[in-house]
Order: C-alpha cells, then sequence, then structure tokens
C-alpha cells in the first residue's frame, strides 16, 4: 500500500517546480493504517522548499486526490514541513539565500519592501536576516523600532546582529551616531559590506535580505562581486521616471549575472478610505513595461503603512488585515517561490532526492 501511495505522487507536480513531488524529494513521509471496516488511511508528510509556499493550498489539493485514486484509501491527511534549500555552495556559512532588493531612484519604498517582506517570511517560518547595505541612507533600524539600538561584538569578534520582530539585522545606522553623515569612498564602502556580510554572527538562515542603496553604484558592485547571491529583487513605482532607473537597475544586474527574481510595484494605487474609490496616482502597471520579469505583486500606497513604519512596527505586524500588508505578506510568499524555482533549477538532480 505504502508503495502504492508513493507511486500515486509521482503524478502530482509542484506547480512552479514543474517536476514531481517524488523526484524532489518533498516526500518525507507516508504513513499507512489500517481504517474500519475495511480500508486504510494515509498521512503523508510533504516537506515544502520554504515554509512561505504560496502554493500550498494547491499542492494539499493534489495529494489528497492523486492518494485517494489508490484502491483500498478511505481518508488522506496531509501535513508540511519545510526545509529551504541550499544552492551547491552556500553563499555564507550557515546562510541558505542571500536576496537582494534594489531600485532605480530613491524613495520608492525599496526599504519598506525589504522590512516588511523580512518580516511577513519570518512570520511564516523561515530563519530571516536582513543586511541594510543603504548605507547614505540607512533606514530599517528605525523602520523596525530599534534607531537606538547599539551593535556589539560577540567573543569571537563578530558583530551580534540585532534581533526585532522575528529577524536579526544590522544597519550603519547602529553604528555611527543619528544624524551623522557618512562621507565614504568606493574602498570604505567596500570593506563596511564586506563585514556587514562576512563579519557578522548571521547563525543560520534561510534567507538574508540585503536592502540596497538607490541606482547602480559601488556597494551594488561590490556585494555582486563578494558573495553568490541567489537573486535580486526590484523595487519601482508605476511612473515612467521612475521605470527608466529601475531597468538600468536591472541591466545592472544582468551584467554582474544576478538572476531577477521579479519586480515589485509599490504605491500602485490608492483606495480612498471613506468610498472606496481606487485612484492610480502615478499611474498603475508600469512594472509590466520592465520586460519578461514576474511581477511579485502591487502595493497600495498606504498611510497606515508609512505611520507603521515611523512607529518601528512593520505593516505586515501592525495591520496584517490592511490591503498593503496583504499584498506585502503575498508578495513575500511570491517571492519565496521564485527562489526555490532559482535554487532547484540550479541543483543537480542528485542531490534533490
Ligand atoms: N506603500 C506605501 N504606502 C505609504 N507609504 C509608503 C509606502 N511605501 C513606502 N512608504 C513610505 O515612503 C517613504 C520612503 O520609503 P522607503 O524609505 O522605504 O523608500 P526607499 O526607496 O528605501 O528610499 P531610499 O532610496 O531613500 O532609501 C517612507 O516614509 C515609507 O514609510
Amino acid at each position: 500500500m505504502r508503495e502504492a501511495v508513493l507511486e500515486s505522487l509521482r503524478s502530482v507536480n509542484d506547480p512552479e517546480l514543474h517536476r514531481d513531488l517524488v523526484s524532489l524529494g518533498m516526500i518525507e513521509r507516508i504513513d499507512v493504517t489500517p481504517h474500519a471496516p475495511s480500508g486504510h488511511a494515509v498521512s503523508v508528510k510533504v516537506n515544502l522548499t520554504t515554509p512561505a509556499c504560496p502554493l500550498k493550498a494547491t499542492i494539499e489539493r493534489d495529494v489528497r486526490a492523486a492518494v485517494m485514486t489508490v484502491p483500498g484509501v478511505e481518508t488522506v491527511n496531509v501535513e508540511f514541513g519545510a526545509q529551504v534549500r541550499m544552492p551547491t555552495t552556500p553563499p555564507l556559512p550557515g546562510v541558505k539565500n542571500v536576496l537582494l532588493v534594489g531600485s532605480g531612484k530613491g524613495g520608492v519604498g525599496k526599504s519598506s519592501v525589504a522590512v516588511n517582506i523580512a518580516c511577513a517570511l519570518a512570520q511564516s517560518g523561515a530563519s530571516v536576516g536582513l543586511m541594510d547595505a543603504d548605507v547614505y541612507g540607512p533606514s530599517v533600524a528605525h523602520m523596525l523600532g530599534q534607531g537606538q539600538a547599539k551593535l556589539v561584538g560577540n567573543a569571537e569578534r563578530k558583530m551580534v546582529p540585532i534581533e526585532a520582530h522575528g529577524i536579526r539585522f544590522i544597519s550603519m545606522a547602529n553604528l555611527s551616531p543619528a544624524g551623522q553623515a557618512l562621507v565614504w569612498r568606493g574602498p570604505m564602502l567596500h570593506s563596511a559590506i564586506q563585514q556587514f556580510l562576512k563579519d557578522a554572527a548571521w547563525g543560520n538562515l534561510d534567507y538574508l535580505i540585503v536592502d540596497l542603496p538607490p541606482g547602480t553604484g559601488d556597494v551594488q558592485l561590490s556585494l555582486t562581486q563578494s558573495v553568490q547571491v541567489t537573486g535580486a529583487v526590484i523595487v519601482t513605482t508605476p511612473q515612467d521616471v521612475a521605470l527608466i532607473d529601475a531597468a538600468r537597475a536591472i541591466d545592472m544586474f544582468r551584467k554582474a549575472s544576478v538572476p531577477i527574481l521579479g519586480i515589485i510595484e509599490n504605491m500602485s494605487y490608492f483606495v480612498a478610505p471613506d468610498t472606496g474609490t481606487v485612484y492610480d496616482l502615478f499611474g498603475r502597471g508600469g512594472a509590466a513595461k520592465l520586460g519578461n520579469h514576474p511581477l511579485l505583486g502591487e502595493v497600495p500606497l498606504d498611510p497606515s503603512a508609512r505611520q507603521d513604519a515611523d512607529n518601528g512596527v512593520p505593516a505586515v505586524i501592525a495591520h496584517p488585515e490592511t490591503q498593503a500588508a496583504r499584498a506585502l505578506i503575498q508578495i513575500a510568499e511570491n517571492l519565496a517561490g521564485r527562489v526555490s524555482v532559482q535554487t532547484l533549477s540550479e541543483l543537480p538532480m542528485a542531490q534533490l532526492v
């Protein structure tokens, strides 16, 4: 019976990875117990490639349907676990995936998106780090309510990331006195980035999210040259002036051989709270003009999301029911799905099972 169930699961494909769950090594356990009067109760544990899997419900439905086709099966119970896969060589010891969040222009909401995605992934059960590489305008610490915290070293003289809202983060804001400008040249920036990446006690992470400065400068170059990143996401607003710069950022990543995992359109639209009327303030849907890259989602302009950021509690935690927060949670799931696709497409078959 167990073999027949396993065989039936070979017909169930992961909808994003387009491969069957068995050959992807996603079936962790099959239990078969007698079920009165004459059949069997089957319990299947599926190990997803990310706890933030956006297609869990589809997989559950398909597994249930496939196992029910096996003669003698009366009930099916589907359990889920998750283990984020690692590329052939981890980018940093203990870190499975480094994800860059970039933008062409400043002020498009890149840091807010990075912070909210990080917290949403952590809430799904993943271990998440956030590195604020936006050295000229570090806002991550403030958005996480840790603007006054100070980074300290451990016994091995490594920086200890600060914990907040379920994630670990490091920001220049927690090193330099508030309000002071950083006047650094390329080589100094490079060494700061190296320290944040390699001289920090990140521990074990499924995802290390890096909030880049806007544009296409030294920090981006330094990062793509010093660590094997899984991919980058680009945050843009819908208007042409932002899209032109976003296209430049995409081109930079292409030249550095960094895969684009998707585009996030922020401030896509505004829903009037009194009437519910939707206003496309900056012309919605511009991100689709950026070529053949997946659109991970559209986040509305929402004053409460701005307020949450200023209060130091990201919208996905403070007000998860708002449209903006729901969009950000969905984006985090879509991104986690893209990361799985990217990682698994590079792994040799033998490492999957
Ligand atoms: N969807 C949104 N709705 C309302 N306010 C938003 C939204 N996204 C971002 N903001 C607000 O816009 C401001 C700029 O956002 P943020 O700092 O994230 O942008 P950025 O692109 O990282 O900027 P910079 O490039 O200067 O670092 C912040 O006050 C933030 O709270």
